[in-house]
């Protein structure tokens, strides 16, 4: 299955970013060559502090690939040609529980030992390891959406950025029916951390966020190439009806430069879709302001809450969440199930990990999966499709209809739609 290392590549496992408080010597090689591989420089001496800190706080683990073959004055004589991160956290699939996933990132391999197999390598080791210990799904955001359906990754969840007219206020339909408080994000810290930690409870699709997220939120630092305090953010608070503390936003004035106005929103996070449209409307009544720009998911309630619908404009859909599924009964079985069904599913799978021929049974929305190679299939579909079907992206119909799901008994295709599909798309907000 995990095919051999490129000759004279070795993988070296670090599993830690501070060594007596500062960032270990393994650690500066990962850094400078993540930096390297997505065109960026490399963070000063605070930042890589930084850095090094929030990967100890989340446990992050790394893969680095070194040429040995490589010698001065090649900078590979010391620095690796592959870097690879992961990190546990979990994901919403809509069950009871959370589910165990691990989250991929900060994946680079060097231009000049590209298309060798290096990643090829990195991921089948990462991938082996995860499900030996019995890590059920991983998790990554992708940069070019072309990469990973080839390891078993498919889209779970997609996201758009949207565009409002705001020139006259808000022009919701639905009265308000909570309140809103500005509130500095430097001083927000306690709030956001609840907030996150209960949209991801009521959020199909969401996964948990990483310890950058959350300075992010609260005006620590801008983004990963700029470490220094955010001093254009501002914050606001919802609270519902009664008081109860339902949604965050933090939001930059785009600048006078502008031809319209704009708020830019950096971070909508809310536990109900109420808190979302009026934290949105609070935005859109700032004086002076013509536009409020943002991202949300593919079915966002906002267009359908507006008085006028095409005050809403989505400028930019597309994939965002990559699900692998490891294990097929702990995957398909942590999520719950609208109605009761059988059906024999065939999954093929490169890698191994979801291969074969699955029963899968359900009984008051709980599904049970047995392996059952003998059993005749009423639908096939590869694993990467599987993980489409999986949170209800998109149907067995839908994916029968583009060739990637066989229907081989009459009706399976309605009984998996039955079985799969969830009333709301899923969505994550959190970047990783
Ligand atoms: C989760 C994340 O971190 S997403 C970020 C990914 N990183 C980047 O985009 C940074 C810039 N790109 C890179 O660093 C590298 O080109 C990588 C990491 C994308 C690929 O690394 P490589 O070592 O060249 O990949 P490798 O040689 O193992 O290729 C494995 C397979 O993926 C394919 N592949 C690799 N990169 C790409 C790509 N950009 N587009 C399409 N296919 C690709 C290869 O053709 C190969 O296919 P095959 O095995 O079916 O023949």
């Amino acid at each position: 299955m995990n095919p051999a290392t490129p000759e004279g590549i070795e993988l070296e496992f670090i599993g830690s970013g501070l060594v007596d408080g500062q960032p270990s010597a393994s650690w500066l090689l990962l850094e400078r060559a993540i930096a390297r591989g997505f065109h960026e420089s490399s963070a000063d001496a605070d930042g890589r502090k930084i850095l090094a800190e929030l990967d100890e706080q989340d446990e992050v683990q790394s893969i680095l690939a070194f040429d040995r073959t490589a010698a001065a004055p090649s900078l590979h004589a010391a620095d690796p040609v592959g870097t690879y991160s992961y990190f546990a956290g979990t994901l919403n699939v809509g069950g009871p529980q959370l589910l165990e996933v691990h989250e991929i990132t900060s994946v680079t391999v060097s231009p000049t030992h590209r298309r060798r197999g290096i990643l090829r390598s990195m991921i089948t080791t990462h991938l082996d390891r995860a499900a030996a210990d019995g890590v059920p799904v991983a998790v990554l955001t992708a940069s070019e959406a072309t990469i990973y359906g080839r390891f078993g990754f498919g889209v779970a969840a997609e996201r758009c950025r949207f565009e409002l007219k705001s020139g006259q206020g808000a022009q919701f339909r639905a009265p308000a029916s909570g309140t809103v408080q500005a509130v500095a994000p430097s001083a927000m810290a306690e709030q956001v951390a609840q907030l996150y930690r209960e949209h991801h409870l009521a959020t199909l699709g969401s996964v948990s966020n990483n310890s950058f997220d959350l300075g992010r939120a609260t005006g620590r630092w801008e983004s990963y190439d700029n470490l220094k305090p955010a001093a254009k953010l501002r914050g606001a608070l919802h609270y519902d009806a009664n008081g109860t503390l339902d949604g965050f936003i933090t939001y930059t004035f785009e600048g006078w430069k502008q031809e319209e106005p704009a708020m830019s929103i950096g971070t909508l996070c809310t536990v109900n879709e109420t808190a979302r449209c009026e934290l949105v409307a609070y935005l859109c009544d700032h004086d002076l302001i013509e536009r409020v720009t943002g991202r949300g998911p593919v079915d966002d309630v906002l267009p359908t809450a507006l008085r006028n619908t095409r005050d809403y404009k989505t400028t930019a859909r597309g994939d965002h969440l990559w699900v692998r599924i490891l294990d097929v009964p702990a995957a398909l079985g942590a999520r719950s199930y609208r109605r009761d069904a059988r059906v024999v599913l065939q999954v093929d799978d490169d890698l191994g990990y979801a291969a074969g021929t699955w029963v899968l049974e359900t009984t008051a929305g709980v599904m049970s999966v047995q392996h059952a190679d003998e059993a005749a299939a009423d639908a096939r579909l590869d694993a990467r499709d599987l993980a489409t079907l999986y949170l209800g992206t998109r149907s067995a119909t839908h994916l029968a209809g583009a060739g990637l799901l066989a229907e081989h008994r009459a009706g399976a295709l309605d009984d998996l739609d039955a079985l799969f599909t969830c009333p709301r798309t899923p969505y994550c907000q959190a970047d990783f």
